[in-house]
């Protein structure tokens, strides 16, 4: 049996792709998701994803022993499920920063995803609740809404942030992104609106579309040069499907990359060490990896002022209750409501650090239950130097990668993080939490040493779920996809997905996935780009005082 086009792995840029593609109904499409269906209503909960990270959707990676981080292994969690990270997300909406993409164009040459030019694929994907302007738009298939109902403490941490000098900002995602305030989520009716959801529902009545879950591709099939298929292993066994147009890439920053090289897709030497034929020695395959590693403070407050309460089961019931009868209550909540953008260094091009208040004291650092409700103030250095790599651990396509983001590998970024993090202890000192915040207990008052400080994060950090870059679209011998998201020197094979971002986006990135594969969807269909929204936009994020005005 044969489709038009193969789709490998259902996260965001999958389902995109899906939906776009199979609205002609002239083309057949094959959707393959490795993971299962998001039947669980787990997944649909904004707060139910703290119970889903691990487990059966997630593949349960982890990170090589990370040289510059005193050997640590990382937890690495990439999921599983169709929706790929956007079922099992924190729903944070955030695009960047208009600098990032023209630095794609202008310095990783892609021409054509620079800012103006990508911002209406970014319009196209979304169902904005609350904006409707030269960067938001509704009507799309992505709910985009706002929290439902923070807590005060999300009140008192944007005051804080504003005591400390850095302004409000209502919407990171419009003319500036630096501030703090409250951050858009991918929610519609207070549901998660994942790119299953948001993208597969409506148009599961579609003939020309199959989706197929619990189906893992082994390899892409190559047949002179071109991808004609793939092999993949299902509860019956092996099968090989045909594919008579393309077969497109899609199974994530680490998935596709892994893809490909178990596919005889990659650097020679390394395919060779691990025992895969070469079939298209291409260098730049799973090199370049980039991702977000995420500090924290976490204190203690005064009162039952987060979510950590709500563990106790009787809570945890009415929770239940009050989520289904009223969609309302600490279910309703994506946890991340409130953060920021703000500079580490003052004189770095645009935001560099990312602030998210996390409405509890150990939602995923697994640090000890506080006698009383704890808050979580996370920092994300957004401009890392350091690149890594995805390999094979073997040539079976069952083995998991060896994922090395190499951490810290370049010090600036190590001294930026700790920057990061020395402005997240600021904050939450200000007087604006002192109602809510009783003392800090991570890092906690004996670290205060930049020494002490590195040794926190060696042992505490951890990724912020951003890898990307792995099969990079650029034109040098390091770049794997051109700007059509074609492989180099390959027909028939296309990657679209988080892997080709050329450089990492100031911000998570379920968004500009998307963005991505909305704009590739169109290069895959032949259609002409979509016109540019603005014409210019004004560079006008506000920048710190000098740093002793604002300690
Ligand atoms: C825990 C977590 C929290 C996050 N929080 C946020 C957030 O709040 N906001 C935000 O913007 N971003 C967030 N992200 C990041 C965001 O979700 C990802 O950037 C995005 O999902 C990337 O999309 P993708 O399509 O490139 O890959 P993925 O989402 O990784 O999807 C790839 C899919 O392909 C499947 N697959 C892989 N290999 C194969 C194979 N061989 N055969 C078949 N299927 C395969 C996988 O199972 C997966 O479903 C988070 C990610 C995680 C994991």
């Amino acid at each position: 049996m044969g489709f038009d086009y193969i789709i490998t792995g259902a996260g965001p840029a999958g389902c995109v792709l899906a939906s776009r593609l199979s609205e002609d109904p002239d083309v057949s499409v094959l959707l393959l998701e490795a993971g299962g269906g998001d039947w669980n209503p787990l997944f649909h909960m904004p707060a139910g994803f703290a119970k889903m990270t691990k487990g059966v959707a997630s593949w349960g990676w982890e990170t090589v022993p990370q040289k510059h981080m005193k050997g640590r292994v990382l937890r690495y969690t990439q999921a599983k499920v169709i929706g790929g990270g956007s079922s099992i997300n924190a729903q944070l909406y955030t695009r960047g920063n208009a600098v990032d993409y023209d630095l794609w164009a202008r310095e990783d040459g892609c021409e054509g995803w620079d800012y103006r030019s990508i911002l209406p694929y970014f319009k196209r994907a979304e169902d904005n609740q609350r904006f409707a302007d030269d960067y938001h738009s509704y009507g799309g298939p992505l709910g985009v809404s706002m929290p439902a109902a923070p807590l005060p403490i999300c009140d008192a941490y944007i005051r804080a942030g504003q005591e400390l000098g850095i302004p409000y900002n209502h919407d990171f995602n419009g003319r500036q992104q630096a501030g703090v305030g409250f951050y858009q989520l991918t929610q519609r009716n207070r549901r998660r609106s994942s790119a299953s959801l948001a993208y597969l529902s409506p148009i599961k009545d579609r003939k020309n579309l199959t989706v197929r879950t619990g189906a893992r591709v082994a390899r892409i099939l190559l047949e002179g040069g071109r991808a004609t298929g793939v092999e993949i292993v299902t509860s019956r066994g092996l099968e090989i499907v045909r594919a008579e147009r393309e077969v497109l890439v899609s199974s994530g920053a680490i998935g596709s990359p892994k893809l490909l090289l178990q596919s005889g897709i990659g650097p020679a030497d390394h395919l060779r060490s691990v025992g895969v034929k070469v079939l298209h020695d291409l260098p730049g395959v799973g090199g370049n990896l980039q991702d977000h590693l995420d500090l924290f403070v976490i204190a203690e407050c005064t009162g039952d002022h987060t979510y950590d309460g709500v563990a106790k089961l009787h809570r945890t019931l009415w929770a239940g209750i009050q989520y289904v009868l009223f969609r309302t209550g600490p279910v309703a909540s994506s946890l991340f409501e409130t953060g920021g953008f703000w500079y580490a260094d003052p004189e770095a091009r645009s935001p560099d650090i990312q602030f998210h208040l996390g409405l509890g004291s150990g939602i995923e650092a697994g640090v000890e239950r506080l006698k009383n409700a704890g808050v979580t103030l996370n920092s994300a250095y957004l401009h890392p130097r350091s690149r890594g790599t995805v390999r094979l651990s073997s040539s079976d396509p069952a083995a998991s990668p060896l994922i090395d983001p190499n951490y810290w590998s370049d010090p600036h970024d190590r001294t930026m993080s700790l920057e990061g993090l020395k402005i997240a202890r600021e904050i939450m000192q200000q007087a604006a939490l002192k109602p809510f915040v009783m003392a800090e207990r991570l890092p906690g008052p004996k670290v205060m040493t930049d020494e002490q400080l590195i040794d926190y994060g060696c042992a505490n950090a951890k990724t912020d779920h951003h890898p990307v870059g792995t099969c990079k679209m650029g034109r040098g011998p390091d770049a794997v996809v051109g700007l059509d998201l074609k492989v180099h020197g390959l027909e028939g094979l296309r990657v679209c997905d988080s892997s080709v971002m050329p450089r990492v986006p100031s911000c998570n990135t379920n968004a500009p996935t998307i963005m991505v594969s909305e704009k590739g969807s169109d290069l895959i269909r032949g259609l002409p780009a979509l016109a540019p929204t603005i014409f210019a936009y004004e560079r006008n994020d506000a920048r710190p005082r000098a740093r002793t005005e604002i300690r």
